[in-house]
């Protein structure tokens, strides 16, 4: 932080730097894994930022948590087993729990101190783990699948970038362990970056999920404090029959407009459309 304003400088989006003015840190640690910071932004409310990297803010967290959780929830007919890989935040989990079918709710992230300070500093994330259907593992997903195996209605993968932590979680062998965690029927959904900075990367691991999955699609959201606007989603299904691109289960336009502030049936159909050079590549 310089001058009163954070710079997100990464060599995964070169020659580009999102930048937020702060008004006060409130917490910066060197955690067993990465470093974190959590500070008060002056428009964009409180940002966690792992590594250097924004994770998430509280302004335009819920386009990201809403379209991560709801287009693997509503491709899925009844899920009731529910596994959050990373999501230390909690966001996801709070948007998971308003499925009345879920009775289990497992989130495993790797660094304890991404939901402990999540817990102190984002409430409005974190309320997800309240929920009593709701459990906590501390550990790598990567490790957490290995044993566990058709036992997962939805496993949601939301990770952090390719590089550090996460870097297992866009390889193959992660895809062959999501599979074999998932029940018959089962849907994943993992962050897929971006298609105007990761093309290559969003080609390689539709190449690998189409390799594990019979259903393997790209969807992407817009949002604002994510580099170049917006980030995408490998959506997969272990059904060769289920049409992911339309939402299986939707609520009342009531209950939508009450539960979501991003998500709606129309959105989950729009997001899979994609611009020429995109759709050519991902072919
Ligand atoms: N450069 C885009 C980064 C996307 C990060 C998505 C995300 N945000 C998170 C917050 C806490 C824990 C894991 C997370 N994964």
């Amino acid at each position: 932080i310089k001058d009163g304003w954070f710079r997100e400088i990464s060599d995964m989006w070169p020659g580009q730097a999102m930048i937020l003015k702060v008004n006060q840190v409130l917490h910066h640690e060197k955690s067993k894994y990465q470093d974190v910071l959590v500070f008060e932004s002056s428009d964009h409310g409180t940002v966690l930022v792992l590594d250097n990297v924004i994770q998430c803010t509280e302004r335009d967290e819920f386009s990201y948590q809403e379209m991560i959780t709801h287009l693997a929830m509503n491709s899925h007919p009844n899920p009731k087993s529910v596994l959050v890989i990373g999501g230390g935040d909690g966001g996801v989990l709070r948007e998971v729990v308003k499925h009345e079918s879920v009775e289990k709710a497992i989130l495993c992230d790797i660094d304890e101190a991404v939901i402990r300070v999540s817990k102190k500093y984002l409430p409005g994330m974190s309320i997800g783990y309240q929920h009593p259907n709701v459990d906590v593992h501390i550990g790598d997903g990567f490790k957490f699948l290995a044993d566990r195996k058709n036992e997962f209605d939805v496993i949601i993968t939301d990770s952090s970038d390719p590089e550090g932590p996460a870097e297992t979680l866009f390889q193959k062998p992660y895809f062959e362990l999501l599979y074999g965690a998932l029940k018959e029927g089962g849907v994943i959904t993992t962050q897929a970056e971006n298609q105007w900075l990761h093309l290559p990367l969003i080609t390689k691991l539709k190449k690998d999920c189409k390799e594990v999955f019979p259903v393997a699609e790209y969807s992407y959201t817009t949002i604002p404090t994510y580099p170049s606007g917006q980030i995408g989603f490998m959506v997969c299904c272990k059904d060769a029959n289920r049409d992911v691109k339309t939402p299986l289960r939707t609520w009342s336009p009531e209950e939508e407009d009450k539960l979501c502030k991003y998500y709606n049936k129309e959105i989950h159909k729009a997001s899979f459309i994609l611009p020429t050079f995109a759709r050519k590549a991902l072919k």
